[in-house]
């Protein structure tokens, strides 16, 4: 069984002009593996995805995928070799139908001949079906993506970034602004992509989380403050007095 991780972060540390976002995390992520990373506001969670993702750079540390350094390539090429991130508001084409923004999604990191080539191969086209109903929205398949409800979108643009057959999806607050219901559902499609994918969720809702139940990293002020179940997460103290005790307060 291949036990190497699919990635890592080595004490990456991260410095806005003295202001330190991050400094010196350290994890890892086995391939299929589903990590939560929770924080307060402003804790570095987001950061820590652009990190990942080629966005920001850090100040010192490495970043390795499948055990190659990818710390210093730009954006595309780490897109390129398998990670792909989804961001906080959906970004589907709006004029486009559902199945097109899987099918453009799907074809984003393949040659342009392919890309602009008129009918997708079969494979392709049986592929979107299948995250079409991984996502639950076959029967809106010929919508625009654009009258999609928002909780649609979310799971369109989920759908997306499973489409690029990334390694590794990076998925940030994907239940910002769904009602409960929503976001079970949110929950249960994340599951159903884990062994297939490994999937990095952040996220600030503690039903979610647990419902998503995977290991947790608590990110406070840049730095790794507990990690565990979520059971654990739940009982630490020091969790409590900087994150947990306040979600409760944002809730009341
Ligand atoms: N480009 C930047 N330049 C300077 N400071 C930045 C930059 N990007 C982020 N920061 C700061 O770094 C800190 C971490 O921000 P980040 O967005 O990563 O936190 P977060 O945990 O994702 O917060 P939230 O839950 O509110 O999204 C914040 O204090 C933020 O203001």
């Amino acid at each position: 069984m291949n036990t190497a991780p699919l990635l890592t972060l080595e004490n990456v540390t991260v410095d806005f002009d003295g202001f330190k976002a991050l400094t010196d995390v350290s994890l890892s992520l086995a391939p299929q593996d589903l990590r939560v990373l929770i924080g307060p506001n402003g804790a570095g969670k987001s950061t820590l995805c652009d990190t990942i993702i080629g966005r920001v750079r850090p100040t010192s540390g490495r970043i390795l995928f499948k055990n190659q350094p990818i710390t210093a390539l730009p954006e595309q090429d780490i897109v390129r070799r398998g990670i792909c991130r989804k961001f906080q508001t959906p970004g589907v084409l709006p004029s486009l139908s559902v199945m097109e923004n899987l099918l453009v999604s799907a074809r984003k990191n393949r040659a342009w001949w392919l890309a602009f080539s008129s009918s997708p191969p079969a494979a392709e086209q049986e592929r979107a079906e299948e995250i079409l109903e991984t996502i639950g929205l076959t029967d809106r398949r010929e919508t625009l993506a654009g009258s999609l409800a928002h909780g649609e979108k979310q799971w369109l643009e989920i759908g997306m970034v499973v489409a690029t057959d990334a390694e590794l999806l990076l998925l940030d607050e994907p239940t910002a602004g769904m009602g409960p219901q929503d976001t079970q559902r949110t929950a249960d499609l994340i599951l159903s992509l884990v062994g297939r994918h490994a999937v990095l969720v952040i996220d600030h809702d503690m039903s979610f989380v647990e419902a998503l139940n995977g290991y947790t990293t608590v990110l406070h002020q840049g730095q790794i403050l507990r990690e565990g179940t979520v059971s654990e997460i739940r009982a630490d103290a020091a969790v409590e007095a900087v994150y947990l005790g306040r979600a409760k307060e944002d809730v009341a």
